[in-house]
């Protein structure tokens, strides 16, 4: 039978309008999951990435569907969080300034990063990781997932067919990894919070320099950060339906921690709790969310739909709190 990758080559491409690509306020709920695919092929094509990389139009397509094919059907963590991430990531590198900073290689790596960032992810945590004692933590005691997530995405890169990174010589090769390794071990939100105070720093100071090396480095793992929790971002309706998403992932993993683990799940896996859930939201903006999407924002103006959207979020949520 005709290869999927065959298929998916022969297909035209969808125009990066008219699946709303550049917009921060996209709802995937509205394309459907070969417009997935199709759009992520756009997204690389617009940025010119192929001809850079003189990358086989068929091995991309096959990349694609490989890294598609290795997200479980979980609740949250599934191809669509990886498409929804990649594609906020390609609207923030098409803001001029953005773009303008980075090298293809690095925007080739971070939309790798996106697509890959949580492959094979099971809806549980690190600390379930740690606390089931799984193979996972056997293997990696700090960033447990975010180092899984990244094996499985080398594994794809380096399979027969998929190899998107084929015709780099070793030494850009290695820098092409190394790129996609900081980006996707980057959002792992406890080294966010270790980063983060800096970036901030830079960004309300304002005349920061961010063409240095060590800059973009840290720029690349913030933009990580706000492309992974860009769902919290999103208009309303997106957002609620995300909210739920999110919270019954947790939920399962506080439901195998009672069984299996005979231990108490905290407040946010606890579905005994659900009705806290408006308030954690706006725990969670204010603490995690608003102040990433505030420095965007000082940035560059045309990163504010992301603080907005952010913001109207928490008024909705705190409503529902009251
Ligand atoms: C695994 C990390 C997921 C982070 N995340 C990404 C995008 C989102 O939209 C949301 C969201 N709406 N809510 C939460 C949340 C739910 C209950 C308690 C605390 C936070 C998390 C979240
Ligand atoms: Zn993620």
């Amino acid at each position: 039978p005709l290869e999927e990758a065959t298929k998916l080559k022969s297909c035209p491409l969808p125009s990066i309008s008219s699946l709303r690509l550049q917009d921060f306020t996209l709802d995937d709920e509205s394309i459907n999951d070969q417009d997935t695919l199709l759009g992520t092929l756009a997204m690389v094509m617009d940025l010119k990435l192929h001809e850079y990389f003189n990358l086989e139009y068929q091995v991309l397509c096959r990349w694609i569907l490989t890294v598609k094919k290795n997200y479980r059907p979980v609740m949250y963590h599934n191809w669509r969080h990886a498409f929804n991430v990649a594609q906020t990531m390609y609207t923030i590198l098409k803001v001029d300034e953005f773009g303008g900073l980075f090298t293809p290689e690095e925007k080739f790596a971070l939309l790798v990063a996106c697509l890959s960032h949580d492959l094979d992810h099971r809806g549980t945590n690190n600390s379930f990781q740690i606390k089931s004692a799984s193979a996972l933590a056997q293997l990696y005691s700090t960033s447990t997932m975010e180092h899984h997530h990244f094996d499985q995405c080398i594994m794809i890169i380096n399979s027969q067919g998929n190899e998107i990174f084929g015709s780099l010589s070793a030494v850009d090769y290695n820098k092409a990894i190394k790129l996609v390794e900081q980006a996707i071990i980057a959002t792992d939100l406890a080294l966010y919070f270790q980063k983060r105070t800096e970036f901030f720093k830079k960004t309300e100071a304002g005349g920061e320099d961010w063409s240095t090396d060590e800059n973009r480095e840290l720029l690349r793992a913030m933009m990580m950060t706000a492309c992974d929790l860009s769902a919290i971002t999103k208009p309303w309706p997106v957002q609620r339906r995300t909210a739920f998403l999110v919270a019954e992932e947790f939920f399962q993993q506080g439901d195998l921690e009672q069984q299996e683990l005979k231990a108490t799940p905290m407040a946010m896996m606890d579905r005994e709790k659900k009705d806290e859930l408006p308030q954690m939201q706006v725990g969670f903006i204010d603490s995690v969310c608003l102040p990433l999407y505030k420095a965007f924002a000082q940035m560059n103006p045309k990163l504010q739909p992301l603080k907005e959207g952010c913001r109207e979020n928490k008024l909705q949520w705190q409503k529902l709190a009251d």
